[in-house]
Formats: C-alpha cells, structure tokens, sequence
C-alpha cells in the first residue's frame, strides 16, 4: 500500500495566495488494476495560471491542479515500463495511479546530462508558450525589435533567446537588478528593471527609440497600457499573461487601448499554449536542439521538498524566481 501526500485547495485564495490557503493531506493509493501504473512525482512545476485557473475551475477541497515529471513505479499497462519518465497533468500529487491516458513520455532523444524538470519549463510548456506566441502570433520577422516582459521568468527568458536566434533585437524588463544582469548574460540586447526605473515610458524609448514591432506580453496592467504606445506602425501584441492582475481583488482600471490600436494599425492577440497540442513534439523537439546546442540557455529556480510547494508558488507570484520555478520531491 502507497501513502500519497497531495496538497488541496482549503480556501479559495483572496488577493495574493497564503499558506493558509493550502493543506497537506495523506490519500492510501489502492492496488493497480490492469491498464494502470503507479508514479512518483520527482519534479513539479509552480505556474502562474494556477492563480486564475483555481478561480475558475476549482472548488475548495480540491487537489491543486498542476504538472509534473514523475517516475513509472510499477506498471500493469504494456505501452509503459517501470523506471520510464513522463510529463503528467495530475495536480500536486507526491504518488498517483494513472490509466496512462495523457501522458507524455520524455523524448527518446533526452539526453542524460539534461536535467529531466526542463520537461516542465524551457523545453515543456513554457517554452512551447514562447516559440508559438514568438513565432505563430506575433509572427516576428528577422530586423524587428521585440518587446518581453517577466523577461527572466520561465517564459520570457525563452522568447528573448527565441527572438535573438530569429535575428531580432530583444528588450527585456525583469523586477531585480541581479534579473537585468541574467538577462544581459543570455544575449538580450537591452534590459531594464521596471521597479526602479524613474519612468517606464522613458525606458521604453531609451531602450529602442524607434519603438517596437512585437510585444510579448507576461504582465498586463499599467505596463501593457504604457508599452503599446510604444508599439511602431502594423505591430503585434501577444497576450499571454496578465500576472500583474491576477492578484487583483478589485479590477484594474484599463488599459484603454482602442486608439493606439487604430492609429498604429496594431494587432493584438491572446492565446493559450494548448491551441497547438498537435504541434508539441515539433517545439519540443526544436526546443531541446536549441538547449543542447548552447543557443537557449536555462536557469531554474529549484525548492526541495514536496511540503514547500506552497512557499514556492507564492515565491514565484512575488518574483522570487530566476527561470522556471520547480519543486524537487
Ligand atoms: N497563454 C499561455 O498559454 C501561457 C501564459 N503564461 C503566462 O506567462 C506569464 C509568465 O509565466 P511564467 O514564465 O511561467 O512565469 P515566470 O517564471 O515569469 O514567473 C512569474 C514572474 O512574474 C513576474 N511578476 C509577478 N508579479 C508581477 C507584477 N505585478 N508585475 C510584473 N511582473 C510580475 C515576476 O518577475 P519580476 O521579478 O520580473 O517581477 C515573477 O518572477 C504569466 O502571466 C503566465 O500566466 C504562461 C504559460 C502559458
Ligand atoms: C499537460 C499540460 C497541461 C497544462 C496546461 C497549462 C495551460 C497553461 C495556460 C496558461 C495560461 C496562463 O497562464
């Protein structure tokens, strides 16, 4: 018999998540049927869209949703060994039996000397986020700037690098000087920190006077409202992120973005990673050619221990992470 420790939703989070918000419970796992397997979480990733997604389609009580690479332990399901490694959606989970529908097995390719949690970030869904808000909505053209915000974070860091491998010059902001430094370390071609800077819209333009073509946008609100006014002629916004907002008890007021959007002829996009679920293993793979090649470099911010999985979500809510955020069991 296999104890699981999971982690719920006690209370709906008001404002910015507290521990309080989480408990830690103990689940007995039954035997494994035929078709089924037993797995052991080794990573698990903390993201942002845990805050709005918990909002929306989880009620208290809940196990918390989120992702993992875990370990097959025992298998009664022929198309999955013992000792294999995937890519599972089954929330905060320290051991859960899966019928094996919706897993991903890591790619037969994966290298030894690569750590296995980049299945959860520069080379899993972050970065996927990346290359298809980079390449699919904002369309970039080699010659074009391009404009990231939470540029050191999971996401950012990887479309910053994208942009620079597409030939473009790439503006980041990033809320820490020691951020600023990493992402002049990784090849941004300027970079900024928005929490200290006298003004943003004049950092905006010192950074690229001409303005921008592409703006991948993480953070949403006031930053949002004043980069678009910095957005060249025909530009591209690709909203992927609101985290500024998420928080949020009382709504934002704005942006109010219809008249730069007529002017500028601008067009602005949302969208979510898994519109191209049919195109996983092509990013992935491209993904991982650019990380064993040196082009894309990667830095996670790794919490030890399955108790600190709230810790390490509200640490990365507050900025305390460098890269992507990952729980190590
Ligand atoms: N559309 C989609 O399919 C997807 C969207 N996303 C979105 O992309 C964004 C980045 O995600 P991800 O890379 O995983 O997370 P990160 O690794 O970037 O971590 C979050 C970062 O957001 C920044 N941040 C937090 N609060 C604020 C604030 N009030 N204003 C500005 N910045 C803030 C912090 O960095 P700093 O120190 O710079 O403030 C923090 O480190 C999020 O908005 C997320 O929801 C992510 C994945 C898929
Ligand atoms: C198998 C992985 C499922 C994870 C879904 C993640 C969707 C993220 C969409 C993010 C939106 C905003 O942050």
């Amino acid at each position: 018999m296999v104890t699981a420790k999971v982690w719920v939703l006690k209370k709906h989070f008001q404002g910015f998540p507290k521990p309080s918000d989480f408990d830690l419970k103990k689940i007995e796992l039954p035997s494994l049927q035929d078709g089924e397997l037993l797995l052991e979480s080794v990573f698990l990733s903390v993201d942002p869209y845990m805050r709005p997604y918990s909002q929306r389609d989880m009620k208290e009580g809940d196990v918390m949703i989120g992702t993992q690479v875990a370990r097959i332990v025992e298998s009664k399901n022929p198309a999955f060994a013992a000792g294999a490694f995937v890519v599972a959606n089954s929330g905060w989970r320290s051991h859960f039996i899966s019928d094996g529908k919706g897993l991903h097995l890591l790619p037969s390719s994966w290298p030894e000397s690569l750590p296995k949690s980049l299945a959860l970030g520069t080379v899993g869904m972050p970065g996927l986020t990346a290359y298809f808000g980079l390449f699919e909505v904002c369309k970039m053209k080699p010659g074009e700037t391009v404009l990231v915000n939470a540029a050191a974070g999971a996401v950012g860091s990887v479309v910053g690098q994208l942009a620079k491998i597409g030939g473009c010059k790439v503006v980041g902001c990033a809320g820490s000087d020691d951020k600023v430094a990493y992402l002049k370390k990784i090849g941004f071609d300027e970079a900024f920190n928005y929490k200290t800077v006298t003004s943003l819209d004049e950092a905006l333009s010192k950074a690229s006077p001409d303005g921008y073509d592409c703006f991948f946008d993480n953070v949403g609100g006031e930053f949002s409202s004043i980069a678009i006014n910095h957005m060249k002629k025909h530009g591209r916004i690709a909203v992927c992120g609101a985290i500024s907002q998420y928080n949020d008890s009382v709504p934002q007021k704005g942006p109010y973005v219809q008249i730069p959007m007529i002017f500028k002829e601008l067009r602005m996009e949302g969208f979510i990673v898994t519109s191209w679920n049919n195109r996983r293993e092509e990013g992935q793979k491209a993904l991982l050619k650019w990380v064993l090649e040196g082009k894309v470099k990667f830095h996670e911010q790794v919490t030890e221990g399955f108790e600190n999985m709230p810790a390490a979500f509200i640490g990365m809510l507050r900025g305390e992470n460098l890269g992507k955020a990952i729980v190590k069991v």
